[in-house]
């Protein structure tokens, strides 16, 4: 059976910089890249394979924003092979949150409930006996309990969706480990610092952060979260790669740092989460992947009904 390592939001930024972390560590490692623009992931693909010829690199089309099409990808993974870790590298960073397909809220439903509907739909290749798996939450220091609230899961009514989604992956991961340690699957939890990528500069115009770039890298003496670089960035999420799952701290978020002399290392720092908020947070997640699976069902029901009626009436 082979080791396959799926990397979500895999064709920029800290995804990518993780697959090429990962290459450099074993270029014989197969990597799964699980993207929504095939174009680009098609594009990160070929500048992998450049610096390393002979590694086995497939794609996904997966946009973690859709239950339909986590449903889909999840379905394919199954049928292919085995997945060891699998790590969340995509993110959308918005103030302005609206409404997907779906009905929930795109912010949530793309950096929190589809990573957590594909490990449920995973669950059978991820938990495997006498084997190892993991997990990957790429969260943020910007996950705050205070825009958190168990009412409010989705942030419907609030206006920090990212902080809120960030701070719920911290919470997943935990009710994650307490439910499946036992059947060989670990999660963790990663903050990459503040690094430069689309997301960021999605924030404020690319040639504000050219100006300010040389202020940063001062910044970066008294304080080792700006990491800056993708590269660095996907450092704490490589370092886990490295570690013996079962060593991890299920309540530690491993902190992407950099030194001002630019040299980069993991550190893992407490969470502030609890057992009981995670448990009902988990609780809420099953009832919500339970109405999205038979929202579905009955989408394609309706689906096939018309089909037939539409044959009958020819
Ligand atoms: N940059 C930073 O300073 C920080 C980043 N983070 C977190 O790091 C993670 C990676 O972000 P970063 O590398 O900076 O950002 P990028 O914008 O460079 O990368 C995000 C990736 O996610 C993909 N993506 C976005 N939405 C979806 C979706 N619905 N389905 C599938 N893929 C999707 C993007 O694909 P596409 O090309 O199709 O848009 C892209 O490949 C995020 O979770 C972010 O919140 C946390 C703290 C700080
Ligand atoms: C050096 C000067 C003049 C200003 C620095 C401002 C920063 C403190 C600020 C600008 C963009 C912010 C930002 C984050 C933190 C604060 C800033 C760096 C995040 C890293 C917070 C965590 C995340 O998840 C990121 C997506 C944020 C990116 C932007």
């Amino acid at each position: 059976m082979e080791k396959v390592i799926l990397v979500t939001g895999a064709n920029s930024g800290i995804g990518l910089a993780l697959c090429e972390r990962l290459l450099y560590e074993d270029s014989q490692l197969q990597l799964c890249l699980a993207c929504r623009n095939m174009q680009r992931a098609e594009a990160a693909r070929s500048a992998l394979l450049t610096s390393h010829p002979d590694a086995q690199i497939d794609l996904l089309h997966l946009d973690v924003g859709s239950v339909r099409s986590v449903l889909h990808a999840a379905h394919k993974v199954k049928a292919s092979n085995v997945v060891k870790m699998f790590a969340t590298a995509e993110g959308l960073l918005t103030q302005q949150d609206r409404v997907n397909k779906d009905g929930l809220q795109e912010v949530f439903a793309t950096n929190l409930f589809g990573h957590f509907v594909l490990v449920r739909e995973l669950d059978s290749i991820l938990c495997q006996a006498g084997q190892t798996s993991r997990v990957v939450w790429t969260s943020s220091s910007n996950a705050r309990r205070s825009a958190f609230s168990l009412d409010d899961v989705q942030h419907r009514l609030g206006t920090e969706p990212y902080a809120s989604s960030k701070y719920a992956s911290d919470l997943i991961s935990l009710a994650l480990n307490r439910h499946n340690n036992s059947q060989g699957l670990y999660s963790s939890v990663i903050c990459p610092g503040l690094v430069m990528t689309n997301l960021t500069y999605g924030i404020l115009p690319s040639f504000f952060w050219t100006l300010i770039m040389p202020i940063m890298y001062l910044i970066r003496i008294f304080t080792n979260t700006f990491t800056l670089t993708p590269h660095n960035g996907a450092g704490a999420l490589h370092s886990l790669f490295l570690k013996k799952t079962e060593s991890l701290d299920p309540r530690a978020k491993y902190h992407s740092l950099t030194s001002g002399m630019g040299s980069n290392y993991t550190q893992p720092r407490q969470m502030d989460i609890d057992d009981d908020m995670s448990e009902a947070l988990y609780v809420k997640l099953l009832e919500m992947e339970k109405s999205a699976r038979k929202r579905l069902k009955e989408e394609d029901d309706n689906k096939q009904a018309y089909k037939k009626y539409l044959n009958q009436t020819e």
